[in-house]
C-alpha cells in the first residue's frame, strides 16, 4: 500500500510548485488519518517505518518549497487533539516531539549543530537514553502530591487521566526526595512489558475483546480508558525521563543525568541503561549496544534519544517548531527477527482459494508482535517463484523450521529466509493438502496456476456467501428482492446455506417469520416469495451459469446449454464424464464430447468435470432440482437462410443493438464471430465500419447492410 504510493510518487527534484502543493495535501491527509488511528484509536494501520517515510517526504517537499509551509502542517504539530470523552488539561510547558536521525552521519550533524549554536570548542556531554515505545505522560505534583496526570495530546492540551494513573504502581502519589519543588510537572513514558502484552492479548482474544497491534498501542489503549477499573486490571509501567514546569530545580547547576538521579530518589523508576557520553563515538556505541540487546529487553524500544546534558545549554538551545534543538531521536531501521514456524494452516477464501498461512512463535518485529506470515501458495512454500525462478535460493519451508521474518512496506509480515542450520535432520517436507479444510471437498489446481481451489462450490461454507450472491445475480436466477444484502443476512441467520434453501424459505416461514425482520413486512415477504416462485422455471443456461463453476461465465453456460439441450441430457453426460476422471486424465467419451464443443477448451472442460466429480455439489444440485423446473433450450433452427453460417457484425448498428443482433442470429442457427476470416459468410456493416469491412472486401466475403441482413433473415 504505502510502498506502492512511495514508488508511484513523483521525484521530489522534479516536482513543480503546483504539483508539490497537491502532493503536500495528499501527504497531509494521509498523515492526519494515520495520526488519528494511532493517537486517538490506538490502532495504527501501517508500520511506523512507513509512517515515518510519509513524514520525511512531506518535510523534504516543504524544505524545497518553504512558501508552501503552513503552521498547521503535520511537520509543525504534535500528536493529535485530545479524544472526546476526556477532560482537557493544559500543559504548563508544552510536551513536544523529537527530531529524527536515521544514520550515524545525521547524529554527527546534530552534535555539530549544537556545538555551532553554543559556540563550543569541545563536544558537550550527551546523555543517551533508550527511546521507550510507549506514550508520554505528564504528572503534576504540588507540594510533593500528585494532583493531575495528562497525556500529551497535541502537545499543548492533553487528556486528563488522573484517576487511571493512580492505579499504576510505578507512579508515586507522593514524592520522596529530600528536595521537592513546590510545583513540578514530571514526565516519562507509560509502557507495557512484552510478555504482559502477549498475555493480555491472549486474554482479550479469548474474551472476544480488542486485540492490540503492539505493546505501545496496548499501553495507550489501557491508560486511555473511561472505566478506571479496566486500567487498574492492565499491567502498566512507567519510566521517568523528563519534566515540564519546575518551580525550582532540586540541585545547583542541574543536568539531565542529575535530574534522572533525582527522579529516582523521588520514587520513580528510571531506565537503568541510560548512559552519559562524551563523544559521538560513545553515543553511537551505545546505540549499537542497545540495538543488539533490543530483542532481549523486556520492553519495546524504537531507538535512542540523545540529549545535551547541561540544562543551561538546553535552555540556550531552545526549540524549533515541534521539537527541542537539544535532543534528537536516533531510530532503529526496520527490523527482522528469527522465530520458529510452528505450523502451516490453510485458509479458504471467499472464492475457494486455499491460502497457506504460517503460524509463528510470537516474536516482536519492528515494534509489532508477529504471529502469522503469509505463504501465498504451494510453489511459494516449495521455493519456486511465480515465474518459475527460485525463491530464497530454492529453499522450501517446512513446519518446524526456524525462519527469519520481516515486516517490509506492508503490514503483513514475510518470511525472508529459512535458517537451514537449525532444521532437524528428519523434518519432512510440507505436503500441500488436496482437500478443503473447511468442507472436505477435494481441491484442484489448474495447469499453469499456483492456487489450489476447493471444488465444493455449492456447499463450502467458506464460499457460501459469494456463491449465493452469484446464484441470485442478474444473469443467473435474478430474483427480485433477493440481493447481496439479503443473502448475507439470511446466511448469517443460517436460513440459506445452499441454493435449494432459497426455494424452501416459504415452506419454512411459519418458523422463520421473515416478516418480523427489520425492514420487512407482510407485503415485502409476500413479494419476495412470489419472486422466488416466478423463478422456479429457469432456462438451462441460466442454471448452469448460476452454479458458479470456475470459467463458466454466461457465454460458456450458453454453449453448454445449447449443446446438451436439456437438464437430463446435461446431467447424464456430466455424470459419465466425472466417472471417467482419473489422475492421469479423462478419456471417457462424455469428456471428449464436452471438450469438443466449439468454444469450450480444456481448461473449461476440466473445471466443469471437477465440479461434477465432487459428490457434494451433485447432492446440492439434486436438492435444488427438486424445487425447480429447468426449461429446455430453444433449439437453434436448422432450416433458415443463415443456419450454419458465420456472421460478423461491425460498425455502428442503428436498427438493433449488437446483443439483439447476436441473439437473433444465434436463434436462427448462425454463429456470430468477432473477427473476419476466410470462414466468414457474411459481414453486416453498420456506419463507419473500419478494418473488418476492408478485410471482408479483400477476402471477398459478402457484405450486407443492416436492411439487407433483416431481409435475409426475414
Ligand atoms: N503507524 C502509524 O500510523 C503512526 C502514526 C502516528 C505516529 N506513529 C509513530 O509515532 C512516532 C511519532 O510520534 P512522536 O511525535 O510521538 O515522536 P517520537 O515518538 O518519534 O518521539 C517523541 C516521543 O518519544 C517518546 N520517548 C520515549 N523515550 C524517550 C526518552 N528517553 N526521552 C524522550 N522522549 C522519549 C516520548 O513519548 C516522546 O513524546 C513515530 O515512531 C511514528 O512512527 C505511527
Ligand atoms: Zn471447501
Amino acid at each position: 500500500m504505502i510502498s506502492k504510493s512511495k514508488t508511484a510518487a513523483p521525484d521530489i527534484d522534479k516536482l513543480t510548485k503546483p504539483k508539490a502543493k497537491v502532493e503536500l495535501m495528499r501527504l497531509r491527509l494521509a498523515i492526519e488519518g494515520h495520526d488519528k488511528a494511532y493517537y486517538q484509536d490506538d490502532a495504527p494501520k501501517i508500520p511506523d517505518a512507513d509512517y515515518d517515510a510519509l513524514r520525511r517526504r512531506l518535510e523534504a517537499i516543504e524544505a524545497k518549497f518553504p512558501e508552501l509551509l503552513s503552521a498547521s502542517s503535520p511537520s509543525q504539530t504534535v500528536g493529535a487533539a485530545p479524544a472526546r470523552g476526556f477532560s482537557k488539561v493544559q500543559h504548563a510547558v508544552p510536551m513536544l516531539s523529537l527530531g529524527n536521525a536515521f544514520s550515524d552521519d545525521e547524529v554527527g550533524e546534530f552534535v555539530e549543530r549544537v556545538q555551532r549554536f553554543l559556540k563550543l570548542e569541545d563536544i558537550p556531554a550527551i546523555v543517551a537514553e533508550p527511546k521507550i515505545d510507549g506514550l508520554s505522560l505528564s504528572l503534576r505534583y504540588e507540594n510533593g502530591t500528585l494532583v493531575r496526570a495528562a497525556t500529551r495530546g497535541d502537545g499543548f492540551t492533553g487528556e486528563d487521566v488522573t484517576a487511571n494513573v493512580r492505579t499504576i504502581a510505578d507512579i508515586p502519589t507522593t514524592l520522596k526526595a529530600k528536595t521537592i519543588p513546590a510545583a513540578c510537572e514530571l514526565r516519562g513514558e507509560v509502557y507495557m512489558l512484552k510478555h504482559d502484552f502477549l498475555a493480555l492479548n491472549k486474554r482479550q482474544e479469548e474474551a472476544g475483546d480488542t486485540v492490540f497491534a503492539n505493546p505501545r498501542n496496548s499501553a495507550a489503549g489501557s491508560l486511555r480508558q473511561k472505566d478506571v477499573a479496566i486500567t487498574a486490571s492492565r499491567p502498566l509501567k512507567f519510566f521517568a525521563y523528563a519534566w515540564g514546569e519546575m518551580s525550582d530545580y532540586p540541585m545547583e547547576s542541574p543536568t539531565q543525568h542529575a535530574m534522572l538521579a533525582w527522579l529516582g530518589d523521588a520514587g520513580f523508576t528510571v531506565n537503568p541503561e541510560i548512559t552519559l557520553c562524551h563523544s559521538v563515538d560513545d553515543a553511537l556505541a551505545f546505540y549499537r549496544r542497545i540495538g543488539e540487546q533490543r530483542a532481549a529487553l523486556p520492553y519495546d524500544i524504537d531507538g535512542v534519544v540523545y540529549k545535551v546534558d547541561r540544562l543551561d545549554y538546553q535552555a540556550r538551545l531552545g526549540f524549533v517548531s515541534r521539537s527541542p534543538r537539544w535532543a534528537i531521536a536516533h531510530k532503529f531501521a526496520a527490523e527482522q527477527a528469527v522465530t520458529v514456524l510452528e505450523k502451516i494452516d490453510i485458509q479458504v477464501g471467499r472464492t475457494g482459494a486455499l491460502t497457506p498461512v504460517a503460524r509463528l512463535q510470537p516474536v516482536t518485529v519492528g515494534g509489532v508482535v508477529v504471529q502469522n506470515a503469509t505463504l501465498h501458495n504451494e510453489d511459494y512454500i516449495k521455493g519456486v517463484g511465480s515465474d518459475g525462478s527460485p525463491l530464497r535460493d530454492g529453499v522450501d519451508i517446512r513446519e518446524g523450521d526456524t525462519v527469519v521474518v520481516q515486516r517490509a512496506g506492508d503490514v503483513i509480515p514475510q518470511i525472508v529466509t529459512v535458517v537451514l542450520d537449525k532444521r532437524p535432520a528428519d523434518l519432512p517436507a510440507y505436503k500441500f493438502p488436496h482437500k478443503c479444510p473447511v468442507c472436505g471437498s477435494h481441491a484442484a489446481r489448474e495447469e499453469g496456476e499456483a492456487v489450489w481451489r476447493c471444488t465444493g462450490a455449492l456447499i463450502c461454507p467458506a464460499q457460501a456467501v459469494e456463491r449465493l450472491k452469484h446464484f441470485v445475480s442478474r444473469l443467473a436466477f435474478d430474483i427480485d428482492g433477493l440481493g447481496e444484502k439479503q443473502i448475507v443476512l439470511f446466511h448469517e441467520r443460517g436460513w440459506v446455506r445452499e441454493p435449494a434453501d432459497i426455494f424452501t424459505l416459504k415452506a419454512r416461514n411459519a418458523e422463520l417469520k421473515l416478516e418480523d425482520l427489520e425492514g420487512y413486512g407482510e407485503t415485502s415477504v409476500r413479494n419476495l416469495f412470489a419472486a422466488i416462485d416466478a423463478r422456479r422455471n429457469i432456462e438451462l443456461n441460466r442454471l448452469i451459469f448460476a452454479l458458479g463453476i470456475r470459467h463458466v461465465g454466461e457465454g460458456n453456460a450458453k454453449l453448454l446449454a445449447r449443446h446438451y439441450g436439456s437438464i437430463d441430457v446435461f446431467l447424464a453426460a456430466m455424470r459419465a464424464a466425472a466417472e471417467g476422471q482419473t489422475p492421469e486424465g479423462n478419456t471417457s467419451e462424455a469428456y471428449q464430447d464436452l471438450d469438443n464443443i466449439a468454444g469450450i477448451g480444456d481448461v473449461v472442460a476440466e473445471a466443469v468435470v471437477e465440479f461434477f466429480a465432487e459428490p457434494r455439489n451433485v447432492g446440492a444440485l439434486d436438492a435444488l432440482l427438486r424445487e425447480i423446473e429447468v426449461l429446455p433450450v430453444e433449439q437453434a433452427k436448422q432450416d433458415t437462410a443463415v443456419a450454419g453460417k458465420t456472421v460478423v457484425f461491425t460498425g455502428a448498428l442503428t436498427k438493433f443493438t449488437r446483443d439483439e443482433a447476436k441473439a437473433a442470429a444465434e436463434r436462427l442457427g448462425a454463429k456470430v464471430a468477432g473477427s473476419v476470416s476466410k470462414k466468414t459468410d457474411y459481414v453486416v456493416a453498420g456506419e463507419d465500419a473500419g478494418s473488418k469491412l476492408t478485410k471482408a472486401r479483400d477476402l471477398g466475403v459478402a457484405v450486407l447492410t443492416e436492411d439487407e441482413w433483416l431481409a435475409l433473415i426475414g
